[in-house]
């Protein structure tokens, strides 16, 4: 099943558990607006190259739009439109006033320089600059974007607008961007999995953890899971797999893969087929790269008690069924990798709080004035408050009405929503 398919179809039985009129049900359905553009920059060799960006604002009714922007060859309109809901749901679950939007560019950005990288940037910020803004929608990274793209987005934008730190999360600190912006969706992950194990008698220590995915999210969760006292026995990413059955030294690990831009080669365990990384043995699996990778054709074969959904839209519906039978407990998305989102709000709070503080910084182009900015060890606090209190009311739903987790958050998320549409005046 496609991305949006499938999150249609999520929302479609979290609005029939809810009750919701068949009008408003509609209404939060379709997006806000679709914008596509054409991006063409000239390659470093003189050539041109011409790629398509994707910006799906999919609702407003809680806040400013909000979500990532991925650079990836697979990005297409349909899974953007997903992930544009997704973050809908996902920003009322973290009940954060923000609702939600993605956006993505076709291109591989492996196969781009930097100064290329940036010429693209650049161009889609030219062309989208007028239906984005601090109030209205707000970037962020998501798979291949990182804070440097948001720095070129930000320089972009105010070219236009003037100076708006505000515009995009997870810039660099020395633009703005929040301490623990970079470490908030894998450490997300840590406290949504701990939440979920806590409940079932268990801790993260003596757990083995396979990972997929090795980038911004699955290296922090790594990292985070393996200071813990959790066990990572085998990971993969775009380049390789790698499995240790005692254990993968994740310190070393990290080093390998920042000085060879990946997990291939990697010496401290086995190699493995990458495809079988979903299968191998182990108590809990952690997706954190692409959509739609545990499906019917490999979910019989899952052999973890527990899916922590790192990665968004990881698990098809017709695999969710499957694994359910087995009694497998799914941890999902719009949950499980809301830390993100979380502390980008909270980068986008810090902002304002320097801002209205220190009005001279609008005029000065600088930030030097650092009095409001959170340590690391707020962030950190406040996130783990954000998550906990999200899994308790994911759980509250779960109980009213009778459903698993996925159910449990979509209930919980468009419920928020549909409350803000109609207070708001907006149901058809
Ligand atoms: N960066 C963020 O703050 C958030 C990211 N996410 C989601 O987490 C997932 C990962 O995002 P990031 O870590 O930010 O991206 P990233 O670009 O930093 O890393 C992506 C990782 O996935 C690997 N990968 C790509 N294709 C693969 C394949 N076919 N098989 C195995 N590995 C593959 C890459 O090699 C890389 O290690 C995405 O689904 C994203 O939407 C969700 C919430 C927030
Ligand atoms: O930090 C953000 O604003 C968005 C992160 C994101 O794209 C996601 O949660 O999928």
């Amino acid at each position: 099943m496609n991305a949006l398919a499938a999150t249609n179809r999520n929302f479609k039985l979290a609005a029939r558990l809810l009750g919701l009129d068949s009008k408003l049900e509609k209404s939060l359905l379709i997006p806000f607006r679709e914008i596509k553009v054409e991006c063409t920059i000239p390659k470093d060799d003189g050539t041109l190259a011409s790629f398509v960006g994707f910006r799906v604002q999919h609702d407003n009714a809680r806040g400013p739009m909000k979500g990532g922007i991925r650079y990836h060859p697979e990005v297409d309109p349909d899974e953007v439109n997903a992930l544009a809901q997704l973050m809908t749901w996902k920003t009322a679950v973290a009940n954060i006033p923000y609702g939600g939007a993605k956006g993505g560019i076709g291109c591989d950005p492996g196969e781009l320089s930097i100064s290329e990288l940036e010429r693209l940037t650049r161009v889609f910020t030219q062309k989208i600059h007028d239906l984005i803004g601090v109030h209205t929608d707000v970037p962020a990274p998501d798979m291949g974007t990182n804070p440097q793209t948001m720095a070129w987005i930000l320089d972009e934008y105010s070219k236009f607008h003037g100076y708006s730190p505000a515009v995009v999360t997870g810039k660099p600190t020395d633009l703005g961007g929040s301490l623990g912006r970079d470490a908030a969706t894998g450490r997300g992950v840590l406290f949504a999995t701990e939440a979920l194990l806590h409940e079932h008698g268990k801790s993260i220590a003596g757990q083995r953890f396979v990972i997929q995915g090795f980038g911004n999210v699955g290296s922090w969760a790594a990292q985070l899971i393996s200071e813990n006292g959790g066990k990572v026995v085998a990971a993969s990413d775009i380049t390789g797999a790698v499995k240790n059955s005692k254990g993968l030294d994740i310190p070393s690990l990290l080093k390998h893969v920042k000085e060879n831009r990946g997990v291939k080669g990697f010496h401290g365990g086995d190699p493995i087929d990458p495809s079988s990384i979903l299968v191998e043995d182990c108590d809990i699996l952690i997706p954190a790269a692409l959509g739609g990778v545990i499906n019917r054709e490999n979910a019989n074969d899952i052999k973890a008690k527990f899916i922590i959904e790192a990665a968004n839209h990881p698990t098809d519906p017709e695999a969710d069924e499957i694994l359910a039978k087995k009694g497998v407990v799914i941890l999902p998305d719009i949950f499980a990798n809301s830390g993100g989102v979380t502390v980008s709000y909270f980068e986008w709070v810090q902002v304002f709080m320097y801002i209205s503080a220190n009005p001279f910084l609008l005029q000065s182009n600088l930030i030097t004035f650092k009095g409001f900015m959170w340590d690391e060890e707020k962030v950190n606090h406040e996130l783990k408050t954000y998550m906990t209190k999200g899994f308790k009311d994911v759980k509250a739903m779960c109980k009213t009405h009778n459903c698993d987790l996925r159910m449990g958050a979509f209930t919980l998320g468009v419920n928020r929503v549909a409350r803000a549409t109609v207070l708001r005046g907006w149901e058809a």
